[in-house]
């Protein structure tokens, strides 16, 4: 559950969407209108960059930041969209679901060069978060989870 509510941020479409932050994942993105399955939601903006400079900015930068660089295959080659800078889009703020997202990233082209849109796979309601599943991207979180339900199910007796 989101602990803060910015201001209503982005209408897009008819859509509406928020930003929260929480203690677990900091901030996300949330629907604040209905949205149906199949609607687009937003573009993951950011920097169009090759494998060359991708391997570059990992080098400088700090972990946090490559958490916002989204990796896809295009003609057979790596490719990344950065989008480490903070320019104020939403796209950048949506997090991971593996297990039950409400929607998918897909590539769409635009005069030549691929662009990553977020699309519903289900309704989506107010307050309900967008989620989408990074893929196979190392992701620490899905493991930690992993451990919490581990602990839980190593019971300990104590007579
Ligand atoms: C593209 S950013 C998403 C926005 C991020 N929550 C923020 O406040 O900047 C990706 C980062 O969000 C966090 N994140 C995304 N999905 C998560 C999840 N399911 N559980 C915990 N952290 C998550 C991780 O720190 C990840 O590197």
């Amino acid at each position: 559950m989101p602990f803060f509510t910015s201001p209503p941020a982005v209408i897009k479409q008819g859509l509406m969407l928020n930003t929260s932050i929480s203690i677990k994942v900091s901030r996300g993105v949330f629907a604040e209108s209905d949205i149906f399955k199949g609607d687009f939601i937003l573009e993951y903006r950011g920097d169009l960059i090759d494998p060359e400079e991708s391997k570059r900015r990992r080098r400088i930068y700090h972990n946090s930041l490559k958490g916002f660089m989204f990796d896809f295959i295009w003609h057979g080659k790596f490719w990344t969209i950065d989008a480490a800078r903070d320019d104020g889009t939403l796209g950048r703020l949506v997090n991971d679901d593996h297990i039950n997202p409400n929607c998918k990233m897909k590539r769409i082209m635009v005069e030549g060069k691929p662009h990553l849109c977020l699309f519903a796979l289900k309704d989506i309601t107010p307050g309900d978060e967008i989620r989408y599943n990074y893929g196979d991207a190392d992701c620490p979180w899905r493991n930690q989870v992993r451990i919490v339900k581990d602990i839980l199910k190593s019971d300990i007796y104590i007579n």
